[in-house]
């Protein structure tokens, strides 16, 4: 029986424009050197960490992005940009989300109340927007401040959210570092938000899982390294790490041996149509690590499902995982239609 039988999916392409949710548009906005520029060059453009210490201030509306399965049109606003005085059709759009990153390593009062300004502001114009918080540089506090200054700065942004009458805005935050994985994660995270699939692949990946012994399943968008989906067992940063190191091998190995996947960075927002895969090229990888096993089979040129198998020898079942994961597969190009 395959974990199919009888389950029910729709195809998603409903809301949220063109492509049915695959374009992604991501508002980095924060105080001067707060690090919006590292986030969007080291997520987006690859750029490594150590490559951001002296980035120059951006000094205008600065667009990047990639495209790969998901099309992300990120824009960066700098940090004394006036948004308030702004036509900001252009810089806004009802769907999406605001990343506002603020440092955790310095002084945060005055971002406090420009974050507040940004919430209030965006709360009356755009109201369909997420705001999104990346308490940012934790890499540089200890484990106990890290968790204090993030509780702090999320209690100060909902006492003062009250008290100023919006109780029903909501707002995430996340602790993020450019020097490990906790941003990838972040975005991800905030990207999902915006994808009107999401319910679907969950309930098909929370399929896979129990029907296959699978302790933890991801959906990657593999140039990006951002994970679209996950079941919805609850998620340990730990395995996110592993697989998405997993991710990493698969990139190196593939530009040997594998697809052309060109990601060249998208300066100009247009519509890309859906990608053309006339095969599936995959790769299966079985790996102890600890007690688990890894798997990862690529879905598409861009996507793969990467697994932490919960069985102690998959190598029984696997000829099941293989059928299941390619009936997963046939209704993700159904959820698609690619
Ligand atoms: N320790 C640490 N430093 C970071 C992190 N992210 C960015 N930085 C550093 O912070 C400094 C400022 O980063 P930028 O990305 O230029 O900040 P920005 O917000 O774009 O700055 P403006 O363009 O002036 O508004 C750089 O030296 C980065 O290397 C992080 O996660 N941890």
């Amino acid at each position: 029986m395959t974990f199919m039988d009888g389950a029910q999916y729709h195809t998603g392409r409903v809301v949220n424009g063109p492509n049915g949710g695959r374009n992604q548009r991501l508002v980095l906005m924060g105080d001067r050197r707060s690090g919006k520029s590292s986030i969007a060059g080291v997520v987006f453009q690859k750029t490594p960490p150590s490559e951001t210490l002296f980035t120059e201030a951006t000094t205008e509306i600065t667009p990047s992005g990639m495209q790969s399965f998901m099309n992300f049109h990120v824009v960066e606003l700098p940090g004394h940009f006036d948004y308030l005085k702004l036509e900001s059709d252009d810089v806004f759009r009802d769907k999406g989300a605001v990343i506002w990153v603020m440092d955790a390593q310095d002084q945060y009062l005055d971002a406090l109340n420009h974050l507040l300004d940004t919430i209030t502001y965006l709360a009356q114009h755009w109201p369909a927007i997420n705001v999104e918080v990346f308490v940012h540089k934790v890499d540089g506090l200890s484990e106990e401040f890290r968790n204090d200054t993030f509780r702090d700065i999320r209690q100060r942004v909902q006492d003062e959210l009250s008290d100023l009458g919006y109780d029903n805005v909501q707002v995430s935050f996340y602790q993020t570092s450019i020097y490990d994985h906790s941003v990838f994660e972040a975005v991800s995270n905030v990207v999902q938000k915006l994808m009107p699939q999401l319910p679907t692949l969950e309930s098909l990946l929370n399929s896979l899982c129990s029907s296959c012994r699978i302790q933890k399943a991801y959906l990657f968008d593999i140039p990006s390294k951002i994970f679209i989906a996950s079941d919805t067992s609850p998620q340990e940063s730990k395995t996110y790490e592993v697989c998405s190191d997993l991710i990493d091998v698969v990139v190196d190995i593939g530009e040997l041996y594998g697809w052309d996947r060109s990601t060249e960075p998208s300066y100009v927002a247009q519509d890309k149509t859906d990608i053309g895969n006339d095969a599936c090229e995959s790769l299966v990888m079985m790996e102890r690590r600890g007690q688990s096993y890894l798997y990862l089979k690529e879905m598409n040129q861009f996507l793969a499902l990467v697994c932490i198998m919960a069985d102690d020898s998959p190598v029984e079942n696997q000829s099941l995982v293989d059928y299941n994961v390619g009936v997963f597969r046939d209704a993700l190009a159904k959820v698609w239609q690619w």
